[in-house]
């Protein structure tokens, strides 16, 4: 049995999420796990000098919980504990006969964190514009809700800060960008049934 393991990072906005699901309905024995379940009670969240919880940083996450889950996602991904969302439908012909596990980790701060750098097979960081991550965190309701500020004065400093460190870390040895126009274009044709992702991640396996 091979076991692989995806992660889906990016800003937030990025439409990690979406795209994730988009690709367990194509992908056979995949699941999903997603960083914000690991998110710490409102309670512990730090707050800053200007009121602003400190949700975008990585000590308001569970991480090491984060990396146990996924370690015994790892070890036994048909038993794991880990509670992922599983793939109903395995539509996709794969030239391995080996059985193929999948697990995609989709998060925002998947690649600033030490312990989980060496679980990748394969990393993807989808970005979006500073406006269009702004238009779509504007329609989004999370829990607290975003008070008046928060996407300045926290949420897009610190995807700045994530990101510059991510790359002076040279901890994006192997990533693929997905950006923007590319994820527009998929859009527009059509994203659901273009499936451009999932080849994407099909030739990956296919090469495995
Ligand atoms: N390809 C796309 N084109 C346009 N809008 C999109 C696209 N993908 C997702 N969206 C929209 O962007 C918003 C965020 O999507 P999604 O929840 O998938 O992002 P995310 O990266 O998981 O965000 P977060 O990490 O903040 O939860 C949603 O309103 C979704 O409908
Ligand atoms: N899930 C949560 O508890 C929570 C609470 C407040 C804000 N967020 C936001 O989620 C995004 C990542 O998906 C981050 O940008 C957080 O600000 C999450």
């Amino acid at each position: 049995m091979k076991v692989l393991v995806i992660g889906l990072g990016g800003v937030t906005n990025g439409g990690k999420t979406t795209l994730a699901k988009r690709l367990r309905k194509q992908l056979p024995n995949c699941s999903i796990l997603s960083q914000d379940d690991f998110f710490k009670p409102e309670c512990e969240v730090e707050i800053d000098e200007h009121g602003f919880k400190q949700y975008d940083v990585l000590d308001a996450l569970y991480m090491e919980e984060m990396v146990t889950s996924i370690h015994s996602w790892m070890k036994n991904p048909t038993g794991s504990s880990v509670s992922t969302a599983e793939s109903k439908s395995t539509p996709v012909n794969l030239k391995s006969t080996e059985e193929v596990h999948i697990l995609i980790a989709e998060g925002f701060l998947l690649y600033n964190y030490e312990p989980l750098n060496e679980v990748w097979d394969r990393r993807y960081f989808l970005t979006i514009p500073y406006e269009e991550c702004k238009r779509r965190r504007s329609t989004r309701v999370y829990q607290p809700a975003d008070p008046p500020g928060y996407f300045d004065g926290h949420v897009w400093p610190m995807y700045l800060k994530h990101k510059r460190e991510m790359e002076e870390n040279k901890n994006n040895i192997g990533m693929v960008y997905i950006i923007f126009k590319y994820i527009k274009i998929i859009k527009s044709s059509d994203f659901c049934k273009s499936l451009y992702f999932s080849r994407i991640f099909l030739a990956f396996m296919q090469q495995c």
